[in-house]
């Protein structure tokens, strides 16, 4: 033992080092260093073909990295699978129901097959999980009627049957009305409300805007940026645009008070650095200076997202 102890890392749901997988010559996932604070909410948000249903795929154990180290819970997977899985509830695609059984039947035999779960409380955390995700009312019909939405359901309720510490959503709102959005939503925040890690993918930036605490970027399989949503929204030059017919006297104004500002051809830019939104407005209005409109300028994420999608 060393006489100084390093400095104790926040503990982690799940961390990969240099995880690769390819698929004969197709790269799905190069070099992934990604690391989940237990706790934390993180969005795995990327274009379509970016390697975030392959990252998923290889965390929970279906399917084989061709390089890399894979932990959850500081245990080495897939060794310690079976001890760590049951613990973790996933929804990733074609979670396999049976067609002809019904909801509940299928969750059922899915609960059948929860080591945490024993048999006298199958019945009850079927039914509470059908509640969970709205599907209370169409439990007793066939797998094979449900709707697209539905089917995303059932997939949520089987994650959902036993109290997790971990759970993996694989782009769960994919079919989804707004309401079942709204739903999914809510249940990731009940689920965060309750300690329970989430790492949910999406190629849509408000989605995790609204859901996430963190957020790790992915793009032609790579980790392009990683960390909490709120640090990586405010890198970058963090900018307020004004909307004013009075231009000049807006940057004089805004001179006096020590607060940069420039026009540029979207509006004036003001510099937010040594100010707040509220400091700006104020100071227009006690100038004179008409506000018709103001705005945040794109983040760094955004920008940074927008150049993804935009390029793909
Ligand atoms: N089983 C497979 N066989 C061959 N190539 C695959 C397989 N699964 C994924 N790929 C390829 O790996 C890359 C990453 O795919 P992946 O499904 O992980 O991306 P994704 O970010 O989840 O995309 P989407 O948002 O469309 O679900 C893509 O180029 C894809 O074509």
């Amino acid at each position: 033992m060393g006489v100084a102890e390093a400095a104790p890392t926040p503990s982690l749901a799940a961390r990969t080092r240099g995880l690769r997988k390819l698929y004969r010559t197709t790269v799905a996932v190069d070099h992934v260093d990604l690391d989940v604070p237990e706790g934390a909410v993180l969005g795995m948000l990327g274009p379509n073909g970016s390697g975030k249903t392959t990252t998923i795929r290889m965390l929970l154990g279906l399917t084989t990295p061709t390089a890399g180290e894979i932990e959850l819970f500081g245990a080495p997977m897939p060794d310690a699978a079976a001890s760590v899985l049951p613990q973790v509830g996933a929804l990733v695609e074609g979670p396999g129901f049976h067609p002809f059984l019904s909801g509940r039947e299928n969750l059922l035999r899915c609960a059948a097959a929860e080591p945490l779960l024993r048999s006298a409380e199958i019945p009850t955390a079927v039914d509470q999980a059908l509640e969970r995700v709205g599907l209370a009312a169409a439990a007793n019909r066939r797998y094979r009627g449900y709707s697209l939405g539905m089917k995303q359901r059932m997939g949520l309720a089987a994650a959902l049957l036993v109290p997790r510490r971990f759970v993996v959503l694989d782009e769960p709102t994919n079919g989804l009305d707004p309401a079942g959005t709204r739903e999914v939503r809510s249940v990731i925040a009940d689920l965060h409300a309750a300690g329970t890690t989430v790492l949910v993918s999406s190629h849509l930036l408000s989605e995790v805007e609204a859901t996430c605490t963190h957020v790790a970027v992915l793009h032609q399989g790579s980790v392009v940026a990683q960390g909490e949503l709120t640090d990586l929204l405010e890198s970058g030059n963090a900018g307020l645009l004004v909307s004013t017919p009075s231009v000049e006297s807006a940057v004089n104004a805004l001179r006096d008070n020590k607060i940069p500002a420039r026009a540029t051809p979207d509006g004036l830019l003001v510099d937010l650095t040594s100010t707040t939104a509220p400091e700006v407005v104020a100071t227009l209005v006690r100038a004179d200076v008409p506000v018709y409109e103001v705005h945040r300028q794109r983040t760094g994420l955004e920008d940074l997202f927008a150049q993804l999608t935009e390029a793909s």
